[in-house]
This record gives C-alpha cells, sequence and structure tokens, in this order.
C-alpha cells in the first residue's frame, strides 16, 4: 500500500510554546489510527497540526509522497483531510441538508448515501442546525466531512458528552467506515478501550512525545500498559 501521510521529527506548537515534540508516524492508505492519551497531552493539537492551523518549529509533513509542510489549511482540506473537529461547529440557520449539500465534492459520498449511513439525519433533514441534539450534531459533522470526499478522516473525541445510545450508534458507523470501507482514519479519543476496538494501530502521547506505538490489539491485550500509559478505569 503507498503511503498516504508521515510525520518526521514534527516539533510544533502556538507562538513560541512547544506542545509536541520530535513526533513521526506515518501511515498507508486504509489504516485507521487510535491517537490516545493523558487530557492536555497534545491530541488535539496533532490533528490540528495536520490541518496547518499550530505554528511548525521543525519537522516536516508528507502527503501522498508531497511535502504539504507549507501548506495552508483550505489547500489540505482540499488535498483529502477531512477534519472533524470537536466543537462540531453547526450553522444555526442552515438545514441539516443544506450543511451537507454546501460542501459536497464529486466522489463515492452524496447525500442519499451519507443518509443510508446516517437515517437519523434524513428524519432530521429539515431541521435547523440548532434544533439538532448533541448526538445529531456529531453525525451531521461526520456527514459533512464525508460528503467532501477526504482521503483521511480526523475524528477528534466524537463519543463527548454523548448518550450511551448514541455512543453505539457513532460507533456503529465508524465501524462500518474502517472495518467494512477500509476509510483511512485518526481517532483521538479518551474512550481508549473503544478506540481501539476500531482501529488497527495505535499510538499514546504523553506532554507532546509519542511514548508508545503498537497494533490496536496487542495494546488492548495489555491491560497494564494500558494503564500505565493511560490510566483507564
Ligand atoms: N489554542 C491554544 N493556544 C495555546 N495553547 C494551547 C492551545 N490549544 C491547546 N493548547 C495547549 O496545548 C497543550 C495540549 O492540548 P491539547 O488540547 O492538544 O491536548 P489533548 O490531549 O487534546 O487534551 P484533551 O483530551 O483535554 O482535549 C495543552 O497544554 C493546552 O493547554
Amino acid at each position: 500500500m503507498p503511503e498516504l501521510l508521515a510525520l518526521d521529527n514534527v516539533t510544533a506548537g502556538y507562538g513560541e510554546s512547544v506542545v509536541l515534540e520530535g513526533i513521526s508516524l506515518s501511515m498507508q492508505e486504509g489504516d485507521s489510527l487510535a491517537l490516545l492519551g493523558r487530557n492536555g497531552v497534545g491530541k488535539t493539537s496533532l490533528l490540528v497540526t495536520l490541518m496547518g492551523l499550530t505554528r511548525l518549529h521543525g519537522g516536516g509533513i508528507r502527503w501522498r509522497g508531497r511535502d504539504i509542510t507549507r501548506m495552508s489549511t483550505h489547500e489540505r482540506a482540499h488535498a483529502g483531510l477531512g477534519w472533524v473537529p470537536q466543537e462540531r461547529y453547526m450553522f444555526p440557520s442552515l438545514t441539516v441538508e443544506e450543511h451537507l449539500t454546501v460542501v459536497a465534492r464529486p466522489g463515492e459520498w452524496d447525500v442519499r448515501k451519507v443518509y443510508e449511513l446516517f437515517p437519523r439525519l434524513q428524519e432530521r433533514r429539515a431541521n435547523m442546525g440548532n434544533q439538532l441534539s448533541g448526538g445529531e450534531q456529531q453525525m451531521l459533522a461526520i456527514a459533512r466531512a464525508l460528503m467532501v470526499n477526504p482521503s483521511l478522516l480526523l475524528l477528534d473525541e466524537p463519543m463527548e458528552g454523548l448518550a450511551p445510545i448514541i455512543v453505539q450508534e457513532l460507533t456503529r458507523v465508524i465501524r462500518a467506515l474502517v472495518v467494512e470501507r477500509g476509510m483511512s482514519v485518526i481517532v483521538v479519543e479518551q474512550h481508549a478501550r473503544l478506540a481501539l476496538s476500531l482501529t488497527k494501530k495505535a499510538i499514546v502521547l504523553d506532554r507532546g512525545r509519542v511514548v508508545h506505538e503498537s497494533d490496536s490489539d496487542s495494546l488492548m491485550q495489555d491491560p497494564d500498559t494500558l494503564n500505565r500509559l493511560i490510566a483507564v478505569a
């Protein structure tokens, strides 16, 4: 499989402050990566760095073999990086369907296919962004990212603050995307075991550095290491 994404010794942060240090990783087409670690270790910052929204102090980022280190956020999105930020960002004055159609780009995903994946959004298609529950907003945030037909989906804590039944529904969807369709994805998640169950590979960050890298399965089978690195309950 060809290389999709590679980070080479990336050091980045906000202004003068450095929050990621010496991060190297690579992903191939169809890879799925759980990005784990305690609060504040730099998981979101790593996704934000992939989108070009931090200050890069050193290192480089390659996308499909091309150096994108100096590319704008817009160009990265256009090149196929599909970011679903933690904040979800809905427009109160757009309907569900308008949220989807305004960003649509040609490719496998269209409104019909997205509704097949999220029947709940089809039922809510005429509702405004501010009339949706938290779970529906998260579904719409993922659906909207799919409408751009990305090559890599970056999911930042997709389950955060959602009821168990919605977490189940989103787990089903992410599993369908990743396991059945082989979509490339990076998932940042506080529920470490859930993220490991959805992905092939895992990395754990601590204070801005990669402190563990393995198959998701082997980390799942090693509760001592998992507890030491992440302190899951
Ligand atoms: N916009 C910003 N400006 C300055 N510092 C920031 C900014 N965003 C995050 N940080 C700092 O960067 C560090 C890493 O934060 P980040 O949100 O990436 O961690 P995280 O692992 O995603 O945490 P969480 O699980 O709480 O979301 C923290 O010390 C945080 O205070």
